[in-house]
């Protein structure tokens, strides 16, 4: 049995900013995830999306395959993906839609057809613009939080043209509850922020320590309306590990579980680099600067292998 964590809830609208970023930086020092409520995404569209993401996966095989992942964008079946690189794949299946906001790329997407799923197209869209916003309204937060002007993430080229991904997962209930297997092996997120829409099925664990052995996994448990929200690697080297990108994995429960993962991820070409507000001559940065696109490029090629075109997928042509 694991224990049940109480993570910290942010009221994303709250008009207490300071308050707020101050209540984000203990949870990102302590968690690196949090409950975020007020973000714009209303719980009755929220539904409407699980039932167009069942419709999805509830196709035959075959003809989710016409739309295999292709450029990151599109279907994965179940074991295709190890977000753990020594596991033999995740019993889970996905569907990728790359930034909708970015001109450049938006193209390489992959829609099932209106005849197939009407209004399937426009309802993921829709969920894309809607987290974007609550992304980028968070990053402005955890930017105060770090004593940097809030529009900081603008400043320095992150957020003008994101790498975001939006991830509908599908965990089979069938599979059992073999302890070894788990739905998402253990894993942190790439990127920057990852905000994640659950639908009440249990499953996501967090290990807070990641070096400590044996590792202590703990339950987070689903909060009705509220986005679960985590920090990845490149916030992590950014804040010089001040901000913790927690390792977390989806066991099993017996029970099908569908949720909607969003990464927000830096534009490819901006630099991360410690930020001065979190080093100092006693704490020197612990990593050297790395292109993000770079980066990212780096995770995604150990996760799914030699994926063709890999990189035109995730750099931005400028
Ligand atoms: O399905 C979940 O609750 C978590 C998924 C996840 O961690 C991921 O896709 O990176
Ligand atoms: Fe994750």
């Amino acid at each position: 049995m694991s224990a049940t964590l109480n993570l910290p809830i942010i009221d994303l609208s709250s008009p207490d900013r300071r308050s707020t970023a101050t209540s984000i930086r203990q949870a990102c020092i302590e968690y690196g995830f949090f409950y975020l409520v007020n973000h714009g995404v209303n719980t009755e569209f929220v539904r409407e999306v699980f039932h167009h993401s069942a419709k999805f996966f509830s196709l035959p095989l075959q003809q989710k395959m016409e739309l295999a992942r292709k450029e990151y964008r599109g279907y994965t079946p179940l074991y295709a993906e190890a977000l753990n690189p020594s596991s033999k794949g995740d019993p889970k299946e996905s569907y990728y839609i790359g930034s909708v906001a970015d001109t450049t790329l938006v193209h390489l997407n992959q829609w099932p057809s209106e005849e197939l799923l009407p209004n399937w197209r426009p309802t993921m869209e829709s969920l894309f613009w809607k987290l974007l916003a609550a992304g980028k309204e968070l990053l402005s937060l955890i930017a105060l939080s770090l004593n940097l002007d809030e529009d900081y993430f603008e400043k320095i080229g992150a957020v003008n043209k994101p790498a975001a991904f939006l991830r509908l997962l599908h965990y089979p209930g069938e599979l059992g509850s073999d302890e070894e297997i788990c739905g998402a092996s253990a894993h942190s997120d790439y990127g920057m922020v990852t905000l994640l829409v659950t639908d009440g099925v249990p499953g996501l664990q967090i290990c807070k320590e990641k070096s400590r052995q044996p590792q202590v996994w703990e339950d987070v448990s689903h909060v009705e309306g509220a986005l679960i929200v985590n920090i990845g690697d490149l916030m992590e080297r950014w804040t010089n590990c001040l901000y913790q990108s927690t390792l977390h994995r989806v066991m099993p429960t017996g029970k099908e579980r569908y949720s909607l993962a969003f990464f927000l991820d830096p534009s490819s070409d901006c630099v991360v680099e410690c930020f001065k507000s979190c080093c100092s001559k006693s704490s020197p940065p612990r990593f050297p600067p790395i292109r993000s696109g770079d980066y990212l490029n780096e995770r995604f090629k150990v996760t799914y292998g030699s994926e063709k075109n890999l990189k035109c997928s995730i750099q931005s042509k400028n």
